[in-house]
C-alpha cells in the first residue's frame, strides 16, 4: 500500500481532535491529499455501532460485547475506508485506533491484552499505523478539558466511557505508557499538557521528517 496511515491515541481530553484538525489543514495546505477519520466510527455502520457503544443509557454493557463492538466498528472501518484510502496513497489521519483497544479495554477494563489485541488484528486484517502520536495529559487535566467542553457544546453531556471513574483513567494511562514502551519505533509520546501551538509544532516537524523517509524510501 502507498499511503500512510497516522493515528492519534491518548486519554479523552487529551486534545487529539485538536491536533488532528491542525495536522489535516497542513498537510492540505503542502498539496498531500489526505483522509481524516475516526474510531469508533468513519463509516455509516461504524457510527451506527458508535453511537451503541458510547450511549450513557447503556449501563449494563458487558465487557466482552464492548471489545467486540469497537472490533466490529473497526473492521467495516478497516476494510470500506481505510484500506482503499491507503491503496489510493492517501494521508490517512484517524483519531483512535487498536491501541485505545489495548489501553482501554485491557488495562482499562482488565481484559488479556492478548486477547484485544487478538480481537483487533482480525477486525483490521493486520493492519497497523504507520506512526502513533501519542497526546500525553495528567489524568486530572483531560478530565477538566472534557468537563469544560461538555459545558460548551450546550446538551453534549459526558458519554458512557467518559463517565467512568478517574482510577479507571489512570489505567487506561499507564496502557498507553505500556504501549509507548512496546512499540519506540511507531509511537511517539507528545506532551500534550502545553499550548495547543507548542504541541502543533511539534507534531508538524516529525510529521515533516516521516513524509520525507516514505517519499526517499
Ligand atoms: N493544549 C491544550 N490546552 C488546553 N485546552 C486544550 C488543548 N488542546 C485542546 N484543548 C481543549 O480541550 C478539550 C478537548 O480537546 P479535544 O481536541 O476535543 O480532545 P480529544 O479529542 O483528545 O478528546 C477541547 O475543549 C479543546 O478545545
Ligand atoms: C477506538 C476506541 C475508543 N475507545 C473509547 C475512547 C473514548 O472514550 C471513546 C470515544 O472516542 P473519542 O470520540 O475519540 O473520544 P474523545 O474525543 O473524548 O477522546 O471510545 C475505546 O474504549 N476503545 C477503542 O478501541
Amino acid at each position: 500500500m502507498n499511503g500512510i496511515f497516522i493515528t492519534f491515541e491518548g486519554p479523552d481530553g487529551a486534545g487529539k481532535t485538536t491536533q488532528l484538525k491542525r495536522l489535516a489543514e497542513e498537510l492540505k495546505e503542502q498539496g498531500y491529499d489526505i483522509l481524516v477519520t475516526r474510531e469508533p466510527g468513519g463509516t455509516v455502520i461504524s457510527d451506527k455501532i458508535r453511537s451503541i457503544i458510547l450511549d450513557p443509557a447503556h449501563r449494563e454493557m458487558v465487557d466482552q460485547a464492548e471489545v467486540l463492538l469497537y472490533a466490529a466498528s473497526r473492521a467495516q472501518h478497516v476494510h470500506e475506508l481505510i484500506m482503499p484510502a491507503l491503496q489510493a496513497g492517501k494521508i490517512v489521519l484517524c483519531d483512535r485506533f487498536i491501541d485505545a483497544s489495548v489501553a482501554y479495554q485491557a488495562h482499562g477494563l482488565g481484559i488479556a491484552a492478548e486477547q484485544v489485541k487478538a480481537i483487533s488484528a482480525f477486525a483490521s486484517s493486520g493492519l497497523q499505523a504507520t506512526c502513533t502520536y501519542l497526546l500525553d495529559v495528567p489524568v486530572e487535566v483531560s478530565l477538566s478539558r472534557l468537563q469544560q467542553r461538555a459545558s460548551a457544546a450546550a446538551g453534549q453531556g459526558l458519554d458512557r466511557i467518559e463517565q467512568k471513574h478517574a482510577a479507571y483513567h489512570s489505567r487506561v494511562r499507564e496502557g498507553f505508557h505500556a504501549i509507548a514502551a512496546d512499540n519506540p519505533a511507531r509511537v511517539r509520546v507528545i506532551d500534550a499538557h502545553r499550548s495547543e501551538d507548542a504541541i502543533a509544532a511539534d507534531i508538524r516537524q516529525d510529521c515533516e521528517q516521516l513524509l520525507k523517509e516514505h517519499i526517499s524510501g
